[in-house]
């Protein structure tokens, strides 16, 4: 009587909620006939070099559910890596049908994960795929390069001047001292005229549908400081060498040294953790220093349109002479207030929708 002996190789498994995988320890394998059975048994048949040295291999597994038909494999030096697809998209408490787990198998610890790590990596996958097919559609506007290419150079120009004017202004204090205080504007308006003409591009953006701003934030923004920089600092010349110029120009351009190279990384969907929240957090205390040291300037001005009666408005000869410009900026201060008040809580809600968006990123 003739014996038979059946060699079996050794077969690792991992799974994860669709897939499993088995890693069968045979070298150089040839010959491969590898099946499946009523649906949940696999078949194994290889001639390959394996712990009984150069043979001819083969195993049963019946798993625990049902899996599909096709089979992928592949054949190394090595190994055969075999990954088989579960009928329905579920963890199994153990590979085989039956309880005792046969001799010859054993967990691959390179490729084991538990349920729920499986369940994140699951998570993660379909996240990537979902931001890909996010970004194909977002990319299948024609123009996004140019936009994108027009927002950088937007920025990086509002960029360059607030820092020429910042280190400027920085500079000049650490030599000058207080004394730089008082030709803050002979030295830096030129720059700042420029800058905040420019500005009047971000009323504009969002109209064109450019950036996500709200219209309304922007231009209480850009009117707000270009009544300040071009009708109170510009035009009247008593103002220019007041110490005011010189805080109203550090706050306006502290922010924006941070603010739009925030953008520009934004425009190249790059984020810097520490300019972000510089960008959502240093306006806590320079808005409102800022609308202070703008309402001082207003103040100040008050009693020189009243002097040189500059912008006034000629009056019929009953109601008196003309009306002083200076009660329109009384009633620009109050506006100056409710202003201060909508962006004020306009980037209170932007920092809380930045952070509550990053939070839900990470879980
Ligand atoms: C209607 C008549 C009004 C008359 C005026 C009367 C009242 C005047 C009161 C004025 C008070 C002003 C005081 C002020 O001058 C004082 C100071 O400035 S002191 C210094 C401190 N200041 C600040 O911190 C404010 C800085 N300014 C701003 O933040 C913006 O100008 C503001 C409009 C207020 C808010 O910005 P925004 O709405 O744009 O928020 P986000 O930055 O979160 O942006 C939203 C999304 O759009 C993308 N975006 C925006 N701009 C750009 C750009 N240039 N390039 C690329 N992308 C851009 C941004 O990335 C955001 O996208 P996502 O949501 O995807 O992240």
């Amino acid at each position: 009587m003739q014996l038979i002996l059946i060699l079996t190789p050794h077969v690792y498994w991992a799974q994860r909620h669709r897939d499993i995988y088995l890693r069968v320890e045979l070298s150089d394998a040839k010959n491969l006939d590898i099946s499946l059975q009523d649906n949940n048994t696999l078949l194994f048949r290889a001639q390959g070099h394996g712990a009984k040295g150069d043979n001819e291999y083969r195993f049963s597994l019946e798993f625990l559910e049902p899996v599909r038909p096709e089979i992928s494999h592949k054949s190394t030096q090595r190994q055969v890596d075999i990954k088989i697809k579960k009928q329905e998209e579920r963890w199994w408490g153990r590979l085989t049908l039956q309880e005792k787990k046969p001799l010859f198998l054993a967990p691959d610890f390179d490729r084991w994960l538990d349920e729920s790590d499986a369940e994140m990596e699951l998570q993660a996958k379909e996240e990537k795929i979902n931001r890909i097919s996010v970004e194909s559609r977002v990319r299948k506007d024609p123009y996004l390069g140019l936009k994108k290419g027009y927002l950088f150079m937007y920025n990086l120009v509002q960029f360059l001047g607030f820092s020429w004017i910042f280190v400027n202004m920085t500079v000049r204090l650490f030599i000058l001292g207080q004394d730089s205080f008082y030709d803050t504007f002979h030295t830096t308006a030129d720059m700042m005229y420029f800058c905040q003409m420019m500005a009047v591009l971000e009323v504009i953006n969002p109209l064109l549908g450019l950036v996500k701003t709200g219209f309304l934030p922007a231009m209480i923004q850009v009117a707000g400081r270009n009544v300040i920089l071009f009708v109170i600092f510009g035009s009247l010349e008593d103002m220019q060498n007041k110490p005011v110029v010189f805080f109203v120009f550090y706050l306006w351009s502290t922010i924006e040294i941070f603010r739009y190279p925030f953008y520009m990384l934004a425009c190249i969907s790059t984020e810097w953790k520490l300019l972000t929240w510089l960008r959502y957090s240093l306006w806590i205390p320079l808005y409102p220093l800022g609308v202070v040291a703008e309402a001082v300037a207003v103040i100040q001005s008050l009693p020189i349109f009243d002097e040189t009666r500059l912008f006034s408005l000629p009056l019929p000869a009953v109601l008196g002479h003309s009306l002083s410009f200076s009660f329109t900026l009384q009633l620009y201060l109050v506006l100056m207030f409710l202003g201060l008040f909508i962006n004020f809580r306009h980037l209170y809600k932007q920092r809380r929708r930045r952070y509550r968006l990053k939070k839900r990123k990470v879980h």
